[in-house]
């Protein structure tokens, strides 16, 4: 790993889920026996099943021979289909993921972790999770099992999505230990139409364990799917399919959570042909933050932010250190900036059994004499991480003027607010063209996310930074859509090869700075 790297956002959202910079992506699915947080509707849902069932709905209709469909988010725009009823269940989970959505954070990815997330929280096996799948922008391929289908026909289903049938038994066994049938959507299947009618696939309710299988294989369940009317016992029918082989095998404790885990993660790795994934995100050991990097003054650099130190297997520093560099790769014995441990939360984050100490750092620095650092600190022993041998870069040659920059709480005339967006690029880099892009968020009724649209601003100068000053200001402006007010922005300047950029800026305060050299 190489910081920055594509998916530290997925990684933030992954692990820090209480206390410093909790981004708190459980939430939704705390504790696992929670009902959604988000939308209407009656408490006898359970959202970690519906977050389960939402990445199975998706991934089903993948068709491994035109390598289509799979994960990919397609689900959102597919919720009116008969297949997929009960699809409030998809609706809110959609709508609790809004808030991670952007250009770098897919929905398809969200999806994933969201099964992670879901299992980890009931207490059931870490399902690995890759990164770098791509949302489809419209329905897909139909193919998703219903009650009544026919075994024949599920076979082929399961097929068609390149499952063979004993990861098919797997996959509905391990599905089908959290949640259960809503009398709204089945009333058939449940003999009672309310809402409130919810019978579970086990007796251990809102628990990821094998009891639905070992229910089944003594013949005492209740699961409305095996102990139901024939026409619609699906899991019946699928879990005899190799006469009972697979269930006896997860009869045993071990084998339900190691299976379940390897065919949670066939199901979030079934992906178009085009898309690849990544290496399994993993925690990483140091990572920076850098929350504000500007001209302060024409010669003066703000420098703000963050060390994220991971603590699962070393004791917690005091203190880290940045060993810093000038803009000529050279170290000088008083370039350090200390960075004590954070005051908010103790500065300490967790999740999913990791453990994070985070370092703040607030200082001024001459423009020109940092462009990357070391981080040294002394944990059990102690330690240099240099980003492997490369130091943790700082763009220098576009910065984020985040006072000069604003959104503007004024409304047009047409609903929208100004953006402002002010860089400061560095003079041997003017030539080069400066635009940033701003994620413009676009609602269709009926679907419950919107449409990423990205929008390209091309900035002009604005203002010299001063008369000695290395940086000169840009500026552009958009008028945001109501939709949009709470949305990111990227700087750049460049062309082909060598673009520098600044990434995932909020929109930030209400008025702009002016600026004086
Ligand atoms: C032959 C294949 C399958 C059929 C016919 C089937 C059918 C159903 C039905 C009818 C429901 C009730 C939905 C509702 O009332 O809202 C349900 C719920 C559920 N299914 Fe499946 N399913 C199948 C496979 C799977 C698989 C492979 C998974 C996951 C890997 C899965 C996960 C779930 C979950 C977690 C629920 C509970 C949802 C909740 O409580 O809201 N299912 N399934």
């Amino acid at each position: 790993y190489t910081w920055p790297g594509q998916w530290d956002e997925l990684e933030d959202i992954m692990y820090l889920q209480s206390g410093y910079n909790r981004r708190g992506f459980h939430d939704g699915v705390t504790p696992c026996s929670a009902f959604p947080q988000g939308g209407p509707g009656p408490h006898a849902r359970h959202a970690a099943a519906e977050w389960v069932r939402t990445a199975f709905h998706d991934a089903i209709t993948h068709n491994k021979e035109t390598g289509t469909g799979g994960l990919d988010g397609s689900l959102l725009y597919e919720t009116d289909r008969p297949e997929n009823t009960g699809s409030i269940g998809f609706t809110d989970t959609f709508g609790f993921f809004h808030s991670f959505l952007n250009r770098r954070v897919s929905l398809a990815d969200l999806i994933a972790l969201g099964m992670f997330t879901a299992v980890k929280e009931c207490g059931g096996p870490t399902v690995q999770f890759r990164a770098g799948r791509i949302d489809a922008t419209e329905a897909g391929e139909s193919g998703v099992p219903e009650p009544t289908t026919d075994i024949d026909a599920t076979i082929a289903q399961f097929e068609k999505a390149g499952y063979t049938k004993e990861e098919m038994i797997a996959m509905v066994a391990c599905g089908h230990t959290l949640g259960g049938v809503h009398g709204n959507d089945f009333p058939d299947i449940v003999g009672n139409s309310s809402a409130e009618a919810f019978p579970q696939f086990d007796s251990t309710t809102a628990k990821f364990d094998n009891v639905v299988v070992t229910e089944f294989l003594s013949g005492n369940t209740t699961n409305p799917l095996a102990a139901g009317p024939d026409a619609t016992n699906s899991d019946q029918r699928v879990f005899v399919v190799d006469k009972n082989a697979t269930m006896q095998s997860l009869a045993d404790p071990d084998t339900f959570r190691s299976t379940c885990a390897t065919v949670f993660e066939r199901i979030i790795d079934t992906v178009p042909s085009a898309v690849t994934l990544s290496e399994p995100i993993t925690p990483i050991e140091v990572k920076p933050r850098i929350q504000q990097f500007y001209l302060q003054d024409q010669s003066t650099l703000q420098l703000e932010g963050n060390i994220r130190v991971r603590t699962t297997e070393r004791q917690a520093p005091d203190e880290a250190k940045m060993e810093y560099f000038d803009s000529n790769g050279n170290h000088c014995d008083t370039c350090t900036i200390t960075a004590p441990i954070a005051r908010f939360q103790g500065g300490m984050g967790i999740g999913f059994g990791e453990q994070f100490q985070f370092y703040e750092f607030n200082t001024n620095v001459a423009v020109g004499a940092i462009s990357k650092f070391n981080v040294h600190f002394t944990a059990n022993s102690d330690e240099t991480h240099t980003n492997n041998g490369l130091g943790f870069p700082l763009e220098t040659a576009i910065l984020n003027q985040s006072p000069n920059s604003c959104l503007e709480q004024k409304d047009d005339g047409n609903g929208n607010w100004n953006l402002t967006a002010v860089a400061a690029v560095r003079n041997d880099r003017t030539n080069l063209p400066t635009w940033f892009e701003v994620t413009v968020k676009r609602f269709t009724e009926g679907i419950a996310l919107p449409k990423l649209d990205i929008q390209k601003i091309e900035m002009a100068r604005w203002k010299d930074a001063g008369s000695d000053s290395e940086y000169t200001l840009y500026s552009g402006s958009f008028p945001l859509p109501i939709d949009s007010w709470s949305t990111a922005y990227d700087l750049y300047n460049g062309e082909g090869d060598d673009v520098a950029s600044v990434v995932n800026i909020n929109s930030g305060q209400g008025a702009c700075n002016d600026w004086t050299a």
